[in-house]
């Protein structure tokens, strides 16, 4: 295939919007051959690579890499809190600090304590609130955009930041233990060094491109502006005394080191008068903990809620792998009546000899780890997130805790929906399975109030995270961690599947999506107008598999079309066989480092948005093989879609509310 072809079918595949008013309307026969080279030649170079990857000898020699078999110099602050916490509590006398995390001098059996973290060295959520200056300066803050309250973890970080500032100004009244920790903590200096979160954006964004991953960080770095301009909106004072970047520091701490504790046992009791006047006559702790839920809308209570968070020292010094063999939990308390401890244990396999041991932070999208934690393992043992809406703004974001969105938990309001009705609109500008375009009401009125209807029932569902996301399962879910996670799991590149059973859950979803924005007016028995107008306040109503063989058609190519538009817009900033050569070379020379970590994460979405359409492909040449010639007209899917003035009946009338949302 030439350059000049391969150009040509894959511009095919990307929505475009044109004022061209001519033939928009193409037979599958078209499509399938406009995509089918495109396709056999991706996944040609896409197979050759991988061969020629995995024919190499690609297990990571431990004799390039000096820390594989000695520890590296520790960290001397974090060997300090050691040092400190390990008089005054348990810890296993087989691990040592090495650089910013532990390693076992010898091997640790599986089951045995790590270390026991008695409560009164943590820092809770819950101390967040029954602080006095929180309560008074901090709880009323609310966020600009959508009005809802600060989450626990805003809460903890404001905590964090207000204990930080008063240790400097006032050590003696701290324990050695306690200055240990905060002293052992990232400095927001070493935050700047890694984590993307205080990077340029545009640094980022030529990074990235239009990722998942770079719309889930700029979710979290909003998320820290917006408490940020929360508190200080309700305190002056606190903005003076803090400062941003003193903000910013505490918030990267908890966001990357944050743990559960679940909700508050007894003795968690505090005698009412410690909490202020509006509480006096509440001496249980049940009590309080709802005084939470009304005063900052914060449910520690329930334990599905999750209860309370809290920094740990000790136990926060655990890197991540998802094939854990460090395990937490938080223990009840002890029948002689003692507090409740944290304990650290050895599971799942032994801890081997000079082997850094690992926690698992949960199941995190490989764009979930970057955004938060600043990291990849870089070996395929994470899902991958592909965020298909890249026509509108999702307000949802997704995050652990539902704990920043953009929409307010009460549900949308007429600004928020206009918003999103700019983009949304662009789903449906194709008119597929119909002849020609539809231009408005004035000629077509059936079929322009079907849209009509299509985009109040996309309204209803634009916030649904599995309408427009995927979570594709891990390349290499067995994947075991390195010796230490400073040096490579694997030189080679992980690859998918080629069976792509992991991709199927996910993309009926998303044909669910696209067989709203596919139907016709001859849909439901020609009903389509009516069905869709009896369910407009049905939060529940999906179509459904059971469609004719046309509609169903038209939605796989609707798939079809977002899996293309997706890799053609993440190739702007790189095709995937160069970006793929660039990665497997900095495998070798680049591990761990800022562009290393940003790549993979990029590539791992390249490849699944590859796998999604190479799947799409399949089923559609296997199902729909007979329509490749002289298909009826409700088999056809635009190539491009009609003119956009055929589409400002459905906002004409609507106030603008474009771009409130950024930073
Ligand atoms: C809870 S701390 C873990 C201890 C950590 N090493 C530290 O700096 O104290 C989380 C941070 O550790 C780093 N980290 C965790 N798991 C990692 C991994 N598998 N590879 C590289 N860095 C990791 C990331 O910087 C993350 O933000």
């Amino acid at each position: 295939m030439t350059a000049a072809k391969k150009k040509k079918a894959s511009s095919s595949k990307k929505e475009k919007s044109t004022n061209d008013g001519a033939s928009y309307s193409s037979s599958p026969t078209q499509l399938l051959l406009r995509i089918f080279p495109f396709w056999v030649a991706l996944i040609g170079i896409f197979m050759a690579l991988y061969w020629k990857e995995s024919n190499r000898h690609q297990s990571v020699s431990s004799l390039s890499f000096p820390e594989a078999t000695s520890l590296s110099e520790p960290n001397v602050r974090v060997a300090k809190l050691l040092f400190l916490a390990c008089r005054r509590t348990y810890c296993h006398p087989h691990l040592q600090v090495s650089k910013r995390s532990l390693r076992a001098t010898e091997r640790i059996p599986q089951g045995e304590k790590l270390f026991e973290i008695p409560r009164s060295m943590h820092l809770w959520d819950l101390d967040a609130y029954r602080d006095p200056y929180v309560r008074k300066h901090l709880f009323k803050a609310s966020h600009k955009i959508s009005g809802n309250r600060l989450s626990q973890e805003a809460f903890l970080a404001a905590y964090l930041a207000l204990e930080l500032h008063r240790a400097e100004e006032n050590p003696s009244s701290f324990d050695a233990i306690r200055l240990a920790y905060f002293d052992s903590l990232p400095t927001y200096e070493e935050f700047l060094a890694y984590h993307p979160a205080v990077q340029d954006k545009d640094l980022i964004n030529e990074l990235l491109g239009r990722s998942a991953a770079q719309g889930v960080l700029q979710g979290y770095r909003n998320m820290i502006n917006a408490e940020w301009e929360a508190f200080s909106a309700a305190s002056p004072h606190f903005e003076n005394m803090i400062g941003q970047e003193r903000y910013l520091r505490a918030r990267l701490i908890v966001l990357s080191r944050v743990l559960h504790v679940g909700p508050p046992g007894p003795e968690e009791v505090m005698a009412a008068s410690f909490i202020g006047q509006q509480l006096e006559n509440q001496d249980l702790l049940l009590d309080e903990l709802y005084s939470y839920q009304d005063l900052i809308g914060v449910n520690l209570t329930d334990a599905s809620g999750g209860g309370c968070i809290a920094l740990i020292p000790l136990a926060d010094l655990f890197n991540h792998h998802p094939n854990n063999n460090v395990d937490f939990q938080y223990k009840k308390i002890q029948p002689n009546g003692s507090g409740r401890s944290f304990v650290v244990s050895a599971v799942h396999r032994n801890i081997e000899k000079l082997s850094e041991p690992m926690a698992s932070y949960g199941t995190l999208s490989d764009a979930h780890l970057y955004g938060r934690y600043g990291f990849n393992n870089g070996d395929g043992s994470g899902p991958i997130q592909l965020n298909l809406a890249f026509h509108h703004d999702m307000m949802k974001l997704n995050m652990t805790n539902d704990q920043y969105n953009y929409l307010p938990n009460s549900g949308t309001t007429p600004k928020f929906r206009n918003y999103q009705k700019r983009g949304l609109i662009k789903y449906l500008m194709y008119d597929d399975g119909y002849d020609g375009c539809i231009p408005g009401p004035t000629t077509h009125p059936e079929e322009a109030e079907l849209k009509r209807l299509k985009l109040e029932h996309l309204l209803r569902i634009a916030n649904d995270y599995e309408r427009w996301n995927m979570l594709v399962a891990p390349r290499a879910p067995d994947s075991l961690p390195a010796v230490t996670s400073t040096i490579p799991i694997t030189f080679s590149i992980p690859q998918f599947e080629k069976d792509f059973s992991y991709l199927v859950p996910g993309v009926e979803r998303l044909l669910e999506t696209c067989r709203m924005i596919s139907l016709i007016n001859s849909d439901f028995n020609g009903k389509a107008v009516a069905v869709l107008k009896e369910n407009l306040d049905n939060s529940n109503f999906i179509i459904g598999p059971n469609v004719s063989d046309a509609l169903e058609f038209r939605s796989y190519m609707c798939v079809s079309r977002w899996f293309g538009t997706r890799t053609v817009t993440m190739e702007l900033r790189g095709k995937l066989n160069a970006e793929f050569q660039r990665l497997a070379t900095m495998n070798r020379n680049a591990f761990g480092t800022f562009n290393w970590t940003a790549l993979q994460v990029k590539l791992g979405e390249m490849q699944a948005s590859q796998a999604g359409s190479a799947l799409i492909f399949q089923r559609v040449s296997e199902r729909w093989e007979d329509k490749k010639v002289n298909a009826e007209v409700e088999y056809t899917a635009k190539d491009l879609a009609c003119p956009e003035e055929y589409a400002t009946f459905l906002y004409k009338d609507d106030e603008s509310s474009s771009g409130f949302l950024y930073y």
